[in-house]
This record gives C-alpha cells, structure tokens and sequence, in this order.
C-alpha cells in the first residue's frame, strides 16, 4: 500500500540567525503534490519481506523512518526542490504486488522529471526501482540503454526458490531483460568472496555480469578501479545506482542483515561514489538493506545519511 509523507518525522535543529544558509533539509522538505516542479523525491520502501524469504535479520522495513530522521539534519547545500514521496509499505508477505506498487510510483516520479532516491527495506527494493526505470524508459526512451551499478558485499544473483527475495533482485532484472530483448548490464562493486558462492559466481558469468571484488579495492588501486566503473558507464545512457549497505565494514555498518567481513572502507567508497555520480547518467538512486535494530547509538544511521548526502549533491 501507499502511505502519504508523514512529515513529523521532517523534525530538528534551526539555526536561524544563519539564514537561508544555515538551512536543513527539514526546513526545505515539502510533501510531493502533483505537478510540482523536478526535484529530489524521496521514496521510502518498508520492506522486510525479502530478508525474510532470505532466511536474514528482519527489522529493514523500519528503515525509510529512521533514515528520514537521520537525514532531517542535513545541511541545506542544493537548490534543487526537495521532496518526500511517502512509502510504499509490504502487506501480509504480498511482496510482489508492493514491488509492482513500487515500480509504478517511481515511473510517475521520473516522468515528472523528478530524481528518485529510495530508502529500503531489503534488497528486494531493486526489483521494483527497475520494474519503475524499465517502463519509464519503455514510455520516454525506447533507444536508449541501462546500466546498473550495485555497491554490495554480495552479488545478488540468487534464482527465485521459488519467490523472489533480496537476494534473487539481479537474477529477476536479468529474466526480465531477457523476456524483453534488452541487454543486462549489471556491475557489482564490492563483492566478497567469503560471501557468495562458487555457484552465484558463475551465474554472474553465465549472465555477462562485471564483478568488482572487495579486495581489489584498495587505496592504490582506487584510480584502476574509478576506470573500470567508467568504462562500464560509457557502454550505457542511464545508470540505476543501487547501495547496499553491507558493502561497508561492519564496524562502520553493523545496520545490516548480514554485516561483512571486509568491507569496502567508507574512504574509499565515497570517490567510487563520486565517480558514478559525476557522470551525470544517474536516474535513479536506492539505498538498501539498513535494518535499525541493530545499529549501535544511530553511528550506522549517520553513516548512511552521509551517503544519502552525497548522492543527494551529486545529481542536484
Ligand atoms: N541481499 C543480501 N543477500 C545475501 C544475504 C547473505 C546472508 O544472509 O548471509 C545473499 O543472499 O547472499
Ligand atoms: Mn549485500
Ligand atoms: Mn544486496
């Protein structure tokens, strides 16, 4: 189901005495109406769905409220419209209506000219951003190609068994495209090996998927890295950009289903992230995988709000 913007969560310190400068996004927030002018949309999906057919930790679905009240701090540092677009909440384990729900919401966003960036849930997110990218671009640009970069310990590659989870997102989007005659350009960055199997490895081969591993990011080799994101962006007109949490050291992310071992260290993410972002191919930007229940004093929280910051910034 839809849930309108609950804008109380939109709360927090005012510095007035600055002026429009000392502004927060709480204060320039505004619930999406139709017809308002492009902006920022923020989307929420309240979702645990996923991580439970996954055999994870629940408690994602409470994180589109606890990343709004991370963000609600933010400094004010973009022109651009800023808006929230309400959630998308799973029912009674009906994740694929929620998905489809999902998908539709975010078509109307970008046929609105609006930059989407939606907070999960699981990473069963994914499939609805791409069901809702894929007709937008059926509708408005049937020529032009996608490419999806995902930041994740774990490639995600899982066949549906038999419903889809938050772990099968990459393998749908890869049926899908194959149903509808459009190429699967997937890069995962940060993938590690003690976390998937020789089996979802070669299914990343089987489907041409490009597969970054953690290890292979390391300070020196950040330039090599920056290229081969670059190369894949060039093979593309638009990038979905999808974040799973658990691509960070756990000690920077324990906020997650399944914390990682390495991690790619937040130093080094966030040039990648620029990266991708300075493009200016970006569509659609989603953030997964936060589950509250086992942040530690709201450090996690932070963190990720820092990220939504950032990719905030980056297409403004
Ligand atoms: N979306 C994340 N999925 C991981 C979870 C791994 C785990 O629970 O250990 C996966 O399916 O590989
Ligand atoms: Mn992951
Ligand atoms: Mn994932």
């Amino acid at each position: 189901m839809l849930q309108l913007a609950d804008m109380r969560l939109w709360s927090g310190r005012t510095d007035s005495e600055d002026g429009p400068a000392g502004e927060r996004w709480h204060q320039r927030i505004s619930p999406l109406q139709l017809d308002n002018p492009p902006g920022l949309a923020i989307l929420g999906f309240a979702s645990d769905e996923g991580v439970r057919r996954n055999k994870g930790r629940i408690g994602a679905a409470k994180g589109p409220r606890i990343l709004r009240l991370a963000m609600a701090g933010l400094p004010a540092t973009f022109d651009a419209p800023l808006y929230d677009a309400g959630n998308v909440k799973v029912e009674k384990e009906d994740l694929e209506s929620a998905q489809a729900l999902l998908g539709a919401r975010i078509t109307e966003l970008l046929s609105g000219g609006h930059f989407p960036l939606v907070l999960g849930g699981g990473h069963e997110i994914a499939f609805g951003s791409y069901q809702g990218i894929a007709r937008w671009m059926r509708e408005e640009h049937r020529d032009k190609t996608l490419g999806i970069i995902n930041f994740d310990a774990h490639l995600d590659l899982r066949i549906p068994s038999p419903k889809g989870s938050s772990g099968t997102p990459f393998y749908q989007i890869a049926e899908q495209c194959e149903i509808n005659g459009r190429p699967f350009n997937y890069l995962c960055v940060g993938a590690a090996d003690n976390a998937n199997t020789p089996a979802l490895y070669h299914r990343a081969d089987e489907l041409g998927a490009e597969v970054i591993r953690d290890r292979e990011i390391t300070s020196w080799h950040l330039q090599r890295v920056q290229e081969r994101i670059l190369r894949f962006i060039q093979g593309v007109d638009f990038v979905y950009l999808t974040v799973c949490f658990d691509v960070f050291p756990a000690a920077v992310m324990p906020a997650v289903s399944a914390p990682s071992g390495r991690g790619v260290p937040l130093e080094l993410f966030e040039p990648l992230l620029d990266t991708v972002l300075e493009t200016g191919k970006v569509c659609l930007a989603d953030m997964a995988e936060f589950n509250p229940y086992f942040d530690i004093e709201d450090h996690a929280a932070r963190t990720a709000a820092r990220i939504g910051f950032q990719i905030a910034n980056g297409v403004t």
